[in-house]
């Protein structure tokens, strides 16, 4: 951890001072000393946490699990309400009441930005974050390059909404006689990905509320400590680590309502208000869980994955009704137990995936006097079970065949991006393979070192995305929005990487069932 550079910082502290956001805690009904400046350094600091979510706030002294340590007004919130508090937006968004709750937010943050040095918030703004990983900027190579389907069309399927969004609520830009730079689509794509990544639950906005200090903090997952070290996080699965029945996510998907669960607006204060999840020690990071995530729905709204996230599943599609017994007549599933099929984080499946295929492998003999064994979790037969567990383990082999590079194969391209972190130095490694150069000494090798078979996969994809990104310079310079590029596909890889885990996972599981008699 590192402290943030005071006087970086310094103009947010006074401005946040200046709108009543505190750390300090109340006594009884009463604020303890109201103090004008700074608004930070009694309970939390701004921090910088290389390894867990970059600029973050910092345990100020020892926190106790539940206590208060940060305030933010009303007044101080961006918002639907205080979108209203503005009569010429006002006026403009009334001529389009189909804009959604979303649509009127990013309007309303892209016409304070747009008011630049001007805007009562500007302390506020200018420190947001300039780019982002979530999945409305992915380029149909990124896209691809998650290679499951699912994946693929939920990055697909993202980009096309967010522009057919910006297409609706362009001429509101335009009527606000905002700079043309604020009314393009990547203008439009940064507040979007600012209001998916930063905005909190507030019951009156379905878009949720931008909240300056509070949208500081990092994400921790339900029921994860945050002192594990990350790789012992992903190589240890603890009895403690098992997901317990309220963390899982039923509604199959993500609400903004779901965003925040360690603080919340509070009416009879009008302030947003944020609790300690746990206890903390002074310089420890202070983390605040959003929701439940799936690490593909942590791409997706907050571009960021976590290497060990045990609320992570792969979803199975289930074998369809004659694969098991061909011709038997069995009773059509209840819908609800068609919900939630899938493999969990330790490769187990899910209570509606095994009962499902229960109930379709044991013989139609069987269904009738024992369909309620699976339907309470229990198997029906022993030879029935070998079937699903033998139709699991198949089916997850065909889940990692079927995508296009394997896991070894991944594992070197990120330990090829790692060693040559810019598209400039990804070209140059190129050059240095094709023309069959000798490697300088300091030249890393990973995929010259790489089994013979492996490199042509390994390079088909380092060419493709260099083909992918084509503005990307031949010299040496950095260049910027190409090395995001290279940053959202590493990503990418990291997703398909974390995905065929899980698959592996299921397998050795399956193995074990099949094994134990
Ligand atoms: C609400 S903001 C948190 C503050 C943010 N780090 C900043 O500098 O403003 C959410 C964003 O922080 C990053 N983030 C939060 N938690 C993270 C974590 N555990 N690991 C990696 N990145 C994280 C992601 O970029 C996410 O979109």
């Amino acid at each position: 951890m590192a402290d943030e550079d005071a006087d970086e910082y310094k103009d947010l502290l006074n401005w946040a001072a200046s709108r009543g956001i505190t750390d300090a805690p109340f006594v009884g009904d009463k604020p303890t000393s109201i103090r004008s400046t700074p608004s930070l350094g009694f309970s939390i600091r701004i921090a910088t946490f290389p390894d867990a979510g970059g600029r973050g706030l910092a345990a100020a002294r020892d926190l106790k699990l539940g206590e208060l340590i940060l305030r933010v007004p009303e007044k101080a919130l961006m918002n639907g309400r205080s979108a209203r508090l503005d009569a010429e937006l006002t006026r403009a968004l009334a001529l389009y009441p189909s804009l959604s709750h979303v649509q009127v937010l990013c309007v309303h943050l892209l016409r304070e930005i747009a008011k630049g040095r001007t805007s009562e918030r500007f302390p506020y703004l200018v420190h947001l974050p300039r780019y982002y990983h979530t999945a409305s900027f992915y380029s149909p190579f990124e896209a691809q390059a998650l290679q499951v389907k699912d994946a693929v069309s939920m990055a697909e399927g993202v980009v096309q909404n967010s522009r057919e969004e910006w297409l609706q609520a362009r001429p509101v830009l335009e009527k606000l006689g905002l700079g043309r730079r604020f009314c393009t689509l990547q203008g439009w794509l940064w507040a979007f990905a600012t209001i998916s990544s930063r905005t909190l639950y507030v019951p009156w906005d379905e878009a949720g509320t931008l909240c300056p200090v509070g949208d500081f903090f990092n994400y921790a997952c339900p029921g994860v400590p945050y002192n594990l070290p990350p790789t012992a996080q992903d190589t240890q699965m603890r009895e403690g680590d098992l997901i317990s029945e309220e963390d899982v996510d039923t509604s199959g998907g993500i609400e903004i309502r779901d965003r925040l669960r360690d603080g919340g607006f509070e009416d009879e204060r009008g302030e947003y208000c944020f609790y300690a999840r746990q206890d903390y020690q002074e310089g420890q990071q202070v983390l605040l869980c959003y929701g439940t995530y799936t690490n593909l729905e942590l791409l997706e709204h907050y571009g960021f994955l976590l290497p060990f996230n045990p609320n992570d599943k792969v979803h199975i599609e289930l074998p369809t009704a004659d694969e098991f017994n061909p011709g038997a007549v069995r009773p059509p599933p209840e819908a609800d137990l068609l919900m939630n099929l899938f493999i969990d984080y330790e490769g187990k499946p899910s209570f509606s995936l095994l009962s499902n295929l229960r109930l379709r492998a044991a013989p139609a003999t069987l269904l009738k006097s024992r369909h309620h064994l699976a339907l309470a979790g229990q198997q029906i037969s022993p030879e029935s079970d070998k079937a699903v567990f033998r139709w699991l383990k198949s089916k997850c082999e065909k889940m990692l065949t079927s995508c296009p590079t394997s896991f070894d194969v991944d594992e070197l391209l990120l330990a090829v991006i790692d060693s040559h972190p810019s598209v400039a130095e990804i070209q140059k490694l190129l050059t240095v393979y094709k023309e069959d150069f000798l490697p300088s000494p300091t030249e890393n090798l990973e995929l010259l070192n790489a089994p013979e078979h492996l490199q042509p996969v390994i390079l088909n994809e380092l060419e493709s995305f260099i083909a992918s990104a084509p503005h990307t310079e031949t010299s040496s310079t950095p260049s910027w929005p190409s090395d995001l590029r290279l940053e959202r596909w590493r990503l990418a890889i990291q997703w398909r990487l974390g995905y065929k885990k899980i698959v592996r996972r299921s397998i050795s599981h399956c193995s074990r069932m099949l094994d134990c008699d």
